[in-house]
């Protein structure tokens, strides 16, 4: 994407009423006025759903569409990326979406303690190198966030096409006594995942399939 595109993204993102942007001095500070108030930024108490690396926002929208009764949130650090969702949510007047540009390192300073109910993560990054365990979105200390922010039987979904992430993230969980819900590593060739995981398919994931790579998906409890 060329920068004309990028800068004219983030200029419509400002006048967008599904976008927050906090400044990160705003967050550390704990200043950041939705942590513990995001039920009053939907004007519901239907519990809420957040979508981490969530791209151009797939999962955010296409869970939105599908269930009324839920919050989506879909965070990403690329304000430019989920542009393409926000304003989808805005064209079909989807008013349980909403996109907040964050680090994802932050989660437990922009939720409160059991704010949240699901977490999915998209198809992040894997993170291959030893050095770049500390950035992987399910490392334990990433773990420690979601619990806090997330409800007593919250429920983290992880799909990916990277048998390393699958892996690591299975050995990991088994490791630490967590329920693992359901795991599946080839979603398309073996039955039995839920249509969320079936029925909505992310940019990465398309390019993925493309190239004939299995989609693996986990769903777990992190206490
Ligand atoms: C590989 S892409 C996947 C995007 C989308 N979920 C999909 O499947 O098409 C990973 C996304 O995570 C975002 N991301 C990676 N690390 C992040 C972090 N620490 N905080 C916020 N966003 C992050 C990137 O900006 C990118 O959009």
């Amino acid at each position: 994407m060329g920068s004309k595109n990028k800068l004219k993204r983030f200029k419509e993102n400002e006048t967008f009423k599904n976008v927050i942007q906090p400044k990160r001095e705003e967050i550390e500070k704990n200043m950041f006025p939705l942590k513990g108030k995001w039920k009053e930024f939907f004007g519901n108490d239907n519990p809420i759903v957040l979508e981490l690396g969530c791209g151009k926002g797939e999962y955010t929208v296409g869970l939105a569409r599908q269930d009324s009764q839920k919050n989506f949130i879909g965070i990403d650090i690329k304000g430019a990326r989920f542009w393409r969702g926000a304003k989808s949510a805005l064209e079909e007047s989807l008013p349980n979406a909403a996109f907040l540009r964050t680090q994802i390192e932050l989660i437990d300073q922009v939720f409160a303690e059991n704010e949240v109910s699901e977490i999915w993560i998209t198809f992040p990054d894997p993170q291959i190198k030893y050095k770049r365990t500390k950035h992987r979105l399910t490392n334990q200390s990433f773990l420690a966030r979601y619990r806090h922010i997330l409800i007593e039987d919250g429920v983290v979904h992880l799909k990916t096409d990277s048998e390393f992430l699958h892996g690591y993230t299975l050995g990991l969980l088994h490791g630490l006594g967590l329920d693992v819900c359901y795991a599946n590593h080839d979603v398309y060739k073996n039955e039995g995942s839920p249509w969320e995981v079936l029925g909505i398919q992310t940019f990465y994931e398309q390019q993925y399939l493309e190239k004939g790579k299995p989609i693996t998906y986990i769903q777990f409890k992190v206490s």
